[in-house]
């Protein structure tokens, strides 16, 4: 099977020849090297295989269930050779863009709505947060009751990611900061509006309206951003405070930013492999290198043709990165 081209480039190589186009490769995860807790088939000969010809790999996750080092501890568990500085997920994004873009006051907290992976990583950078996993969060408020939603002025911004605990208390609280805080910030790890499972796709944390409207804070010739519209877990803050929340993840330039502090690439050399149009092919067109598309994770085949088909046109498709193996000794 020879990877299908999609119409933005000319003639489609073999696989050899893709890969040997590229030194860099910047990897998603969910939907690409695994569905939920199941590695995609395949893959982990090929990356043993990018390895062995010297190829440079990155790992860039809008996931923010797991700290930098969980997720090393994951590869670890599958046999996967990773380095922690090869990792970047939108959790440690958001704790770079929290310490060195917006440098947090210290006598500040963060509101959380996620789980340990953003504690883990705001942490790291010695930022004070609440919420998150503390267990009085995920006490349901009876109805009525609101003795338990008190503003708290130390709190000047709201992070919202993956909380399976999601739950009104939290979405009241997060309301409150927002609405009393005057320069509260709304942040979001990423806006993502389904996740890819070994059982099918499950919600995200909100899904995305592509807009390509660039976003305010850059150059509008280089950056295109999408809105984070009515979706999962963090739409609904958006819903009842009016506030567009600033996206970290892909396709973000935040998460770029992240890499490129730690990583020197040659773009031209370089491949963003996604499962999703609107975050990862457009995280790579908006950092202008290379995107191939594989068909395991969030993207149907309706998007890629016909009526449905998307704005967002991948470099490359293939149906799974696994396909490459062909080429593994
Ligand atoms: O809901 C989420 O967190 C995202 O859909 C999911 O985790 C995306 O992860 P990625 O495909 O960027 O690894
Ligand atoms: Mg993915």
């Amino acid at each position: 099977m020879t990877a299908k081209i999609a119409q933005r480039r000319s003639e489609a190589p073999g696989y050899a020849a893709l890969l040997d186009r590229f030194d860099t490769f910047l990897f998603d995860l969910d939907g690409v090297i695994w569905t939920g807790l199941v590695l995609v088939p395949g893959v982990a000969d090929v990356l043993t295989m990018l390895r062995s010809k010297g190829k440079n790999i990155l790992f860039v996750t809008n996931n923010s269930s797991k700290s930098r080092e969980t997720y090393k501890k994951a590869f670890d568990g599958f046999g996967i050779q990773a380095s922690v500085d090869e990792i970047f997920g939108s959790a440690y994004a958001s704790a770079i863009y929290l310490s060195q873009i917006l440098n947090f006051p210290v006598d500040k907290k963060v509101y959380v709505i996620g789980t340990k992976g953003i504690e883990d990583e705001l942490k790291s950078v010695g930022i004070n947060f609440t919420g998150g996993s503390d267990p009085e969060d995920r006490i349901l408020m009876p109805s009525g009751d609101h003795s338990s939603i008190n503003n708290d002025p130390s709190i000047g911004a709201v992070l919202c990611g993956g909380d399976h605990y999601i739950n009104y208390k939290k979405y009241a609280k997060a309301h409150t900061y927002i609405m009393n805080n005057s320069g509260c910030k709304f942040l979001i790890t990423n806006g993502d509006g389904s996740y890819p499972d070994s059982r099918g796709t499950l919600p995200g944390k909100s899904f995305l309206r592509r807009s390509l409207a660039a976003e305010p804070s850059v150059d509008h010739t280089t950056w295109h951003a999408v809105e984070p519209a009515c979706g999962a877990i963090s739409a609904p803050i958006s819903l009842y405070t009016g506030r567009t929340p600033t996206i970290i993840g892909k396709p973000s330039h935040y998460m770029m930013d992240c890499i490129l502090a730690a990583h020197d690439f040659d773009p031209a050399r370089t491949i963003m492999v996604g499962d999703n149009l609107d975050t990862d092919i457009l995280f790579g067109i908006n950092s202008g290198i290379a995107t191939l598309l594989v068909m395991t994770g969030v993207t149907d085949e309706s998007l890629l043709s016909g009526e449905n088909k998307s704005d967002i046109v991948p470099d490359y498709i293939v149906q799974s990165m696994g396909d490459f193996a062909v080429l593994a000794d």
